[in-house]
C-alpha cells in the first residue's frame, strides 16, 4: 500500500508527474492549450475551472487515458501510458466515467482490485477500506443497488484498496453528502502524508483551500493562475465578484 513514512512536504522535491507542453484538440479544436505542469510526491495540486475549461481533459492525458496532440506526460521518468503495467502498478485513477461489474457485489470489485494489484491478505485490506468508506453494510449490494453517493464512494474504494504513488481524482466530492466529504478530506490529507501525489480536479474551493499545496485555474483550456490556494482562490472570488 502507500508508503508508511512521509516525505517532507518541501518546495523543491524531484517531480512524480511532468506534463511538458501538453496540448489536446478534438476535430481540429484545441481544448487544451499548451500547459506545464510538475507534481512531487506528497503534493496536492488541485485544478479549478468553470464547466468546459478543460479540466476532466487534463486529468486524462495526465492519467494516460487520453494522448496529447502535443508534448509530453512523463511519470517518475518514464513516458506516460495507462497499458504499462511499471505504471497501471502505481497510479489510481478515479475518472469522469463509471465503470463497473453489474454481477459483482461492491465486496466483489474490491477484491478484484485488491487481488489484480497482488496485494497481500486483500481480505483484510478490503474489510478495511469499506470500514473507511463507509461500505460495510453495503458490501453484498450489487452495483444497481447503490445510492449515487455509495457509487461514488465505490469507486474511491476501487482507487484506495490498491497500491499508489499517484492518485488522479476527477471530482471525487461528486454526490457525497458534507460528511462524506469530510471523511474525503480527511483521507486526502493521509494520502499526502503517506507520500503520495494527488491532482485533483474540484469545483469544491473548501477542499482545494484545506487540501492543496498548489491551486491551478484553467480558463478555455489555459492555466490562467496558479499558486497558493488561499491568495488563488481569493483572487478567483474577487473575480466572480466582479463578474456579477
Ligand atoms: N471526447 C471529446 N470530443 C470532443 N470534445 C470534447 C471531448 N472531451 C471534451 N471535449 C470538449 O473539451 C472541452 C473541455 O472539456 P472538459 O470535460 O475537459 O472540461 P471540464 O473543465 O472538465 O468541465 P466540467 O467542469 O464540466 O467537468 C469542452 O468544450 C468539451 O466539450
Amino acid at each position: 500500500m502507500a508508503k508508511n513514512s512521509a516525505p517532507p512536504r518541501a518546495a523543491a522535491r524531484r517531480a512524480l508527474l511532468q506534463l511538458t507542453g501538453v496540448s489536446r484538440s478534438y476535430g481540429g479544436r484545441e481544448v487544451l492549450h499548451p500547459v506545464d505542469l510538475e507534481l512531487a510526491a506528497g503534493e496536492c495540486v488541485a485544478l479549478l475551472g468553470h464547466n468546459g475549461s478543460g479540466k476532466s481533459t487534463l486529468l486524462r492525458v495526465a492519467a494516460g487515458r487520453d494522448l496529447p496532440t502535443g508534448g509530453t506526460v512523463r511519470f517518475d521518468g518514464l513516458a506516460m501510458n495507462e497499458n504499462d503495467p511499471r505504471i497501471r502498478a502505481r497510479v489510481a485513477v478515479v475518472g469522469d466515467t463509471v465503470a463497473c461489474y453489474p454481477d459483482l457485489t461492491v465486496r466483489e470489485h474490491l477484491l478484484l482490485v485488491a487481488v489484480a494489484h497482488g496485494v497481500a491478505d486483500a481480505a483484510d485490506w478490503v474489510a478495511q477500506v469499506l470500514e473507511n468508506r463507509s461500505l460495510t453494510e453495503r458490501a453484498d449490494a450489487l452495483p444497481s443497488a447503490l445510492s449515487s453517493g455509495q457509487m461514488q464512494a465505490l469507486l474511491l474504494a476501487c482507487a484506495l484498496v490498491r497500491p499508489r504513488d499517484l492518485l488522479l481524482l476527477d471530482e471525487p466530492e461528486q454526490r457525497l453528502d458534507p460528511q462524506a466529504r469530510r471523511r474525503l478530506a480527511e483521507l486526502l490529507a493521509a494520502e499526502l502524508a503517506d507520500g503520495v501525489a494527488v491532482l485533483l480536479v474540484t469545483h469544491h474551493t473548501d477542499l482545494a483551500l484545506e487540501i492543496a499545496d498548489r491551486v491551478v485555474v484553467l480558463e478555455e483550456g489555459r492555466i490562467v493562475r496558479q499558486g497558493a490556494p488561499a491568495e488563488i482562490l481569493t483572487a478567483e472570488a474577487a473575480a466572480s465578484a466582479g463578474a456579477r
